[in-house]
């Protein structure tokens, strides 16, 4: 028992230490309203849990369909490394039933139960204690007949009282069950309760040293890991869990949770587990898949904002040290990398970051006008996307030696009419304004930059599109100017479509002006 050996990052720890993972995605989680699975998926399913390191995979519950039984007997024939567990009631047909599909496994398990509370043993089962005690000594003896690895459940154990919880307990043990599992079942208990009630049977029960104990936990009041890892703080060495918390009702203790507190708090906990944890997203992103149950964005270890940050002071820890604001390197989950998420409280050191990623450096003034246009396109939009930001510097690049620049835009428009532009350019540094009305709000702004900067240039082509998606997107317009045989295009990019088109007029003049050099700007300009 005491025997070292080494966890899988090499540190050397002892076997005793170390917590078995049992995994029920397959059982409890296929309980769970709407988890169905099918077949093919469960064997996916199975595969990847095999591969990760899970130390048991309860497969399913043999007894309640022919399915569940065809599904654990094949889960059982290709499992590599896993024990592959069954479930059934104190009924000899569903021991029976479950020692056969679980036969093909290199190594198999019974999984045998019981309610023990006074409300199973009155409501449920109709049933004295003497009674129960009779079932839980003759379904571990049956169990034992099929296999030397049973373990023994006490449903509703945190309702159940203590000295007939012992007397339970022990009864399983002299009957040869190798695990007991002490289900929260339906997630009544605190944390310290659930601890005491572990330490209490090891204390208490005859021959409790020889067995391994183990904790259920469902997540009715959301405490489910904590329970689970306070039973492993006071001598459980097997969690039963399921991949994103599935389970009946509010789930069961989620295992990426329980896996990744185990290793980041090695050093307060003192135990380890045999899972590869760097295959703990792909799990969450299978069983996702498979059951059609999205997973909360910030849910930990698995949710996808476990990794992002998008405050300026966290981004700009991150960037000098992820430690800062990370506990667990996204690697170790398997992830490539965090991720900086852009928007209203984003700071320049992540914009400037970002930048970078995208190809462009800006200096000086250039990079301070762009840090302000993200901060009012992060006001003005929920989400902004690295094309949003390309669109807003391509832009700043654009205009950054443009001699006629937007100040500001009103317009009117709807139904009643006229439609109205008020437009205000920086024309070589003076700025002016003028309102002018046309046919529709596009028409009323490009007349009133023509009042303003009076041109020849024709109207070519007017388009817009959207840079991304919503109703929040930025809209890209296009337009084109055609004068004296030369063309120019203008592009703007907003979240106000009249905004963007008049930055995209007036980039497009801007680009005229520049090939005109004989052409002076004064006699462009409104009297
Ligand atoms: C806490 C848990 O997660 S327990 C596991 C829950 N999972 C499931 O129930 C999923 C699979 N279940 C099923 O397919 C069905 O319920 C079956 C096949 C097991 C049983 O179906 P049925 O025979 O039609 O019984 P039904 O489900 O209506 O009722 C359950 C019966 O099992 C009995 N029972 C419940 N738990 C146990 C137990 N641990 N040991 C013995 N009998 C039990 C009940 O008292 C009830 O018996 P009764 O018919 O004499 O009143
Ligand atoms: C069968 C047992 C382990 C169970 O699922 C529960 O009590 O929640």
């Amino acid at each position: 028992m005491d025997s070292e050996t080494k966890t899988p990052e090499g540190q050397p720890r002892a076997e005793q230490d170390r917590v078995v993972i049992f995994d029920t995605t397959l059982r409890d989680g296929e309980q769970c309203p709407g988890a169905t699975m099918t077949f093919d998926e469960k064997l996916e399913v199975a595969e990847l849990l095999d591969e990760m390191g899970v130390d048991v995979i309860e497969a399913g519950f043999p007894i309640a369909s022919q399915g569940d039984f065809e599904s654990v007997q094949e889960i059982a024939r290709r499992s590599q490394n896993s024990v592959i567990c069954g479930l059934a009631r104190a009924q000899p047909k569903d021991i029976d039933t479950c020692a056969e599909a679980i036969k093909p496994a290199k190594r198999g398990r019974i999984h045998t139960f019981i309610g023990t509370s006074p409300l199973h043993r009155k409501y449920q089962m109709g049933i004295d204690e003497a009674e129960v005690l009779e079932r839980v000594t003759a379904s571990v003896t049956r169990a034992r007949g099929h296999t030397d690895d049973v373990e023994w459940s006490a449903m509703d154990a945190t309702r159940t009282e203590e000295d007939f919880l012992c007397r339970c307990v022990e009864a399983a043990i002299k009957a040869g069950a190798t695990t007991v599992n002490i289900p929260d079942t339906v997630g009544y208990a605190t944390h310290d309760e659930f601890g005491a009630l572990i330490r209490m049977l090891l204390e208490r029960v005859p021959g409790a040293d020889q067995i391994v104990f183990s904790t259920h936990c469902h997540n009715d009041l959301g405490l489910a890991v904590a329970n689970s890892l306070s039973g492993v703080m006071a001598g459980a060495r097997q969690v039963e869990c399921a991949v994103n918390g599935l389970g009946e009702r509010a789930g069961n203790a989620a295992l990426e949770e329980i896996v990744m507190a185990i290793r980041t708090r090695a050093d307060a906990m003192n135990v380890w587990t045999g899972i590869d944890t760097t295959m703990l997203t792909r799990a969450s992103k299978l069983v996702s898949r498979v059951t059609a149950f999205p997973v909360q964005y910030n849910k930990a270890i698995v949710g996808r904002n476990a990794f992002a940050h998008e405050s300026g002071i966290h981004q700009d820890g991150i960037l000098k040290h992820a430690g800062t604001f990370e506990i667990m390197t996204p690697e170790s989950v398997g992830l490539k990398e965090s991720s900086l998420v852009m928007g209203k409280h984003s700071g320049r050191h992540a914009f400037r970051e970002k930048l970078k990623e995208l190809g462009y450096e800006l200096g000086g003034n250039a990079f301070e006008d762009a840090f302000v246009r993200f901060k009012a396109l992060a006001d003005a939009k929920k989400h902004v996307y690295d094309e949003d930001i390309e669109a807003l510097v391509d832009q700043e690049i654009a205009s950054a030696h443009d001699r006629i620049k937007v100040v500001a835009l009103t317009v009117i428009a709807g139904t009643g009419g006229p439609q109205k532009a008020t437009i205000t350019l920086d024309v070589d540094g003076n700025q002016q304004t003028f309102e002018a009305v046309g046919d529709g709000p596009v028409d009323a702004t490009f007349q009133a930059i023509r009042s303003l900067v009076p041109h020849e240039a024709r109207l070519a082509l007017y388009q817009v599109s959207a840079v991304t998606e919503g109703t929040d997107a930025q809209a890209e317009v296009m337009v084109r100017l055609e004068a004296d045989g030369k063309i120019a295009t203008g592009r703007g990019s907003d979240t106000d479509t009249m905004v963007a088109s008049a930055r995209a007029y007036v980039s497009a003049l801007n680009k005229l002006m520049a090939r005109d050099a004989r052409r002076k700007p004064e006699t462009m300009l409104a009297s």
